[in-house]
């Protein structure tokens, strides 16, 4: 049984794992071809934004404000959520990660990807023309109003003050939760933490690995992960007082498996705080 101490000292090793990480060679891993190729069905991000796209626009999400949990240095998260709230919340654990998204916010060049081809495949799942992506971008600037730091190991992950009192409307989290925790009972607290910065009735988001032990945060900067497998993901969303509305889960292909993590497969999960 994990004491106080030990949960501790695995949050801290795990915070220490994390300050080398290299936001550009991250993205670079995994947000550029074959992860990242709108050219093919099979592809991990056009099928991320797809299921993205489809929960928040059939018709049961809406309010205020989206808060993103652990965003890292990457925006497709919340392209398809920037038409449906009218105020984002990013955050992340990590300045470095912070500062890449303020790059992009406040265009002012610098940016270690080109989210162009992203907002135009979102502009495409939207019906309308790919080279409405300007407005999109626009859109999604106009909507963004903080970047803040986050700790999801703490019982209250954000700063005091920053959401209403109920909480956000809707949460989105994207590969943070199961990379962040030393073990299962962290990763499980860890979702019991964010649950209470969304309102009662409000929905999660959440995209995770499955079967992931270790990834590439940078060159030669190995971060251990906590395998999960879908049985998991849908006994913890339970046990932290969430009612599962959808799983998906995509199986890499082989030329998916590109050396970056051992992940198998990801989840999508579409969920609600009762
Ligand atoms: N205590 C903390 N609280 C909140 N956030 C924290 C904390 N510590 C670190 N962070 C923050 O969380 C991190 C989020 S990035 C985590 C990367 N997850 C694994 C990686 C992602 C990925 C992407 C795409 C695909 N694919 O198949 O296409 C597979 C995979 C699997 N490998 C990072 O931003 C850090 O800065």
């Amino acid at each position: 049984m994990m004491d106080e101490r030990g949960k501790e000292s695995g949050v801290a090793a795990m915070a220490a794992c994390y300050q080398k990480f290299d936001p550009a060679a991250y993205l670079q891993y995994n947000y550029t071809p074959p992860r990242a190729d709108f050219s093919r069905k099979d592809s991990i991000v056009p099928w991320k934004l797809a299921c993205l796209h489809r929960a928040f626009t059939e018709g049961d999400v809406r309010g205020e404000l989206l808060v993103d949990i652990g965003s890292g240095p990457t925006l497709y998260q919340v392209m398809s959520g920037c038409e449906v709230f009218n105020r984002i919340i990013l955050t992340d654990f990590l300045e470095v990660n912070r500062q890449e998204l303020r790059r992009w916010l406040q265009d002012e060049g610098g940016c270690s990807l080109d989210w162009t081809p992203y907002l135009e495949h979102v502009c495409k799942l939207e019906g309308r023309r790919p080279s409405a992506w300007p407005e999109k971008a626009a859109k999604l600037r106009q909507v963004t109003s903080d970047i803040l730091p986050i700790d999801v190991h703490c019982s209250q992950p954000l700063a005091p003050d920053i959401l209403p009192s109920a909480g956000a409307d809707c949460l989105v989290s994207s590969f943070c939760l199961e990379s962040v925790s030393p073990d299962l009972p962290a990763f499980n607290r860890a979702l019991g933490h964010i649950r209470k910065l969304l309102r009662p009735g409000g929905h999660l988001m959440l995209i995770g690995a499955l079967g992931e032990s270790y990834y590439f945060g940078g060159p030669g900067v190995r971060i251990p992960v906590v395998p999960l497998n879908e049985a998991q993901v849908c006994t913890s969303l339970k046990e932290s007082d969430y009612t599962l509305i959808r799983l998906e889960v995509y199986t890499l292909p082989q030329d998916m498996r590109v050396g970056v993590d051992d992940v198998t497969g990801v989840f999508f999960a579409k969920a609600k705080r009762d």
